[in-house]
């Protein structure tokens, strides 16, 4: 895969040299390039900003070095179509399966936006996403960029060693992830769950999704309406909800549906572990 990344501030992107990506950069399993913006600018004080048509505060990026620089790097490889990145905190969510689907890619470009943000003509022009990395107001584009480049990378084929660890993430099949352990087996009087260590695979495997069920179900209640859930996946979502509630006065919970409701009504928290739980986590 091919990345280039525009912004005024290139520097910002070297992290994408170290660690995973920059080893995946190194093995040739993506090919990273940075540019900086101002390379496109013609005045002397190198501007690429300007102030916002109909007042205001701030300032907004101005086109046309946005469109030559676009038009510039699209033009180094003819054969290929880009896919045009815009991070914006008014875009799209980015989420694990639309760093799969970027993933897929042969190109992306990604464009920093800085100050107010840049000129929307350019962006209708040139963007095919325009995504959110989350619900607040970053300073650049450049940090946004670093979190889905990362992401991407490391779906991309021979980047993570042992690429199980990749099948096994939260969101990989709709959950979070439960909580993982290793070496020493008791540490400071907390010893990790003991089915962990019984070498039990079905019995583990069982474990681990009822401990992803149940942080789910704690922390993002709506991610369980999303996915098909088994009886027995039911079950321990159902004695998560009753546990969270001190096993008490509420209706008996027959689903997910109830499990939303409940969410929605903000009575779930990190509450007590359902009976039965090993879990550190869950205590
Ligand atoms: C200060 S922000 C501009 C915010 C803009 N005025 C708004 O409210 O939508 C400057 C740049 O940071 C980036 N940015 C800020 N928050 C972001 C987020 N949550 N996701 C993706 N990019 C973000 C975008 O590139 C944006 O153009």
């Amino acid at each position: 895969m091919r990345i280039d990344v525009v912004t005024i501030f290139p520097d910002y992107l070297r992290p994408l040299e170290l660690a995973l990506v920059g080893r995946a950069a190194s093995r040739d399993l993506v090919d990273i390039q940075t540019h900086d913006l101002r390379a496109w600018t013609h005045d002397v004080h190198r501007t690429v900003d300007d102030s916002p048509y109909g007042g205001g505060p701030g300032m907004v990026m101005r086109p046309e070095p946005w469109d030559a620089a676009l038009r510039d790097i699209v033009a180094r490889d003819p054969s290929r179509r880009p896919r045009v990145v815009v991070p914006t905190p008014a875009g799209v969510p980015f989420t694990q399966s639309y760093a799969a689907e970027l993933a897929e890619q042969d190109w992306l470009i990604f464009c920093c936006g800085r100050y107010e943000g840049i000129d929307g003509r350019v962006v209708d022009a040139w963007a095919d996403d325009e995504i959110s990395i989350g619900d607040y107001v970053l300073a650049g584009g450049e940090v946004a960029t670093l979190v889905m480049v990362e992401a991407v990378t490391r779906l991309l084929p021979g980047v993570v060693g042992n690429a199980e660890s990749i099948i096994d993430d939260s969101f990989a099949h709709g959950l979070l992830e439960g909580p993982v352990y290793t070496r020493p087996p008791v540490w400071e009087g907390r010893a990790v769950p003991e089915i962990l260590r019984s070498g039990d695979h079905a019995a583990i495997a069982r474990w681990r999704r009822e401990e992803a069920l149940r942080r789910t179900c704690r922390r993002r209640p709506e991610l369980l309406d999303r996915i098909e859930l088994s009886d027995a996946d039911r079950a321990v979502v159902a004695s998560t909800i009753v546990a969270a509630h001190g096993g008490g006065d509420d209706p008996p919970v027959t689903g997910v549906e109830d499990a939303v409701t409940i969410a929605e009504r903000g009575t779930i928290g990190d509450g007590p572990a359902p009976s039965g739980c090993a879990s550190s986590h869950c205590s």
